[in-house]
């Protein structure tokens, strides 16, 4: 079964609007966790904009040796400032299950493309061994139309995450076929060389079943944007039950 994560960025966004301590994340994160959600997401970027190393080291204590999954994503290139010590440092630190990398730079208002591993491969390899010394399993942040899918399995990752932006804005526009193909042959490119397969970015309740149902043995599903946006109307963890209904109907 798809294990969802659910990402509560957001949740950060809206406590630093008063740079006060509410609403707090580690209570949204149990909510979610008692909803059944499968892990908690975070994207804690250098410059602080909603998740802070804070944050994570606090999350960290919620989940150390509870089931659910603690997947933190990050630039691992961004380097370490007096605020923010490094995506590595935060994942070994936070004994982060998964760490995802994703190639975003500071100030990109959120993620839009995945890794070109031509460019980076060589830059990744020494860091994707450092995190799994450290116990994380590493997903790289991956186009569906990538021609280097089978690379992040020579270079040593465990996981792909697609980045399903592309998907979900075809999606809203009435045409996806194409790239839900596109998804689903990523899936199978990475799946035919050992990698597992996660998806993640603007996927929502409305788009989510039929990517399920398309796209081969999705691993984990990583959502927050849309998650915690009908949460305003409808509660943090009914939204997140929904969730768990579509992947289970997607199931069949
Ligand atoms: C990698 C990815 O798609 C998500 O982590 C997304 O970038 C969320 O980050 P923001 O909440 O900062 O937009
Ligand atoms: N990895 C994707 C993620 O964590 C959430 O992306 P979004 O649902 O906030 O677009």
């Amino acid at each position: 079964m798809t294990v969802l994560s659910v990402n509560i960025n957001k949740i950060a966004v809206l406590r630093n609007s008063r740079g006060d301590t509410l609403p707090s994340v580690a209570q949204a994160a149990t909510t979610c966790l008692g909803a059944g959600c499968g892990g908690i997401t975070v994207h804690p970027r250098p410059d602080l904009r909603h998740i802070r190393p804070d944050d994570v080291r606090t999350l960290a204590k919620l989940l150390r040796g509870g089931a659910a999954e603690f997947n933190i994503e990050g630039n691992p290139f961004a380097p370490a400032r007096d605020s923010y010590p490094g995506l590595l440092e935060l994942c070994a630190e936070a004994g982060a299950q998964q760490a995802t990398l994703v190639p975003d730079a500071d100030g990109q208002i959120t993620s839009d493309h995945g890794f070109d591993l031509l460019k980076d491969a060589q830059r990744l390899k020494p860091l994707i061994r450092e995190l799994k010394a450290a116990g994380c399993r590493v997903s790289l942040f991956m186009d569906a139309d990538s021609a280097h899918i089978e690379h992040a399995a020579e270079i040593g990752a465990d996981r792909i995450e697609i980045y399903t932006g592309p998907f979900a804005h075809a999606f809203e526009a009435g045409d996806c076929g194409r790239e839900l193909d596109l998804c689903a042959k990523a899936a199978e490119r990475a799946q035919a060389v050992g990698l597992a397969v996660n998806a993640g970015h603007d996927l929502n309740q409305a788009n989510l079943g039929v990517f399920l149902r398309t796209v081969p043995n999705v691993a984990e599903v990583s959502i927050g944007h849309a998650l915690i946006g009908e949460a305003i109307y409808d509660g943090l963890a009914p939204t997140v039950r929904k969730y768990l209904a579509v992947i289970a109907a997607a199931r069949g």
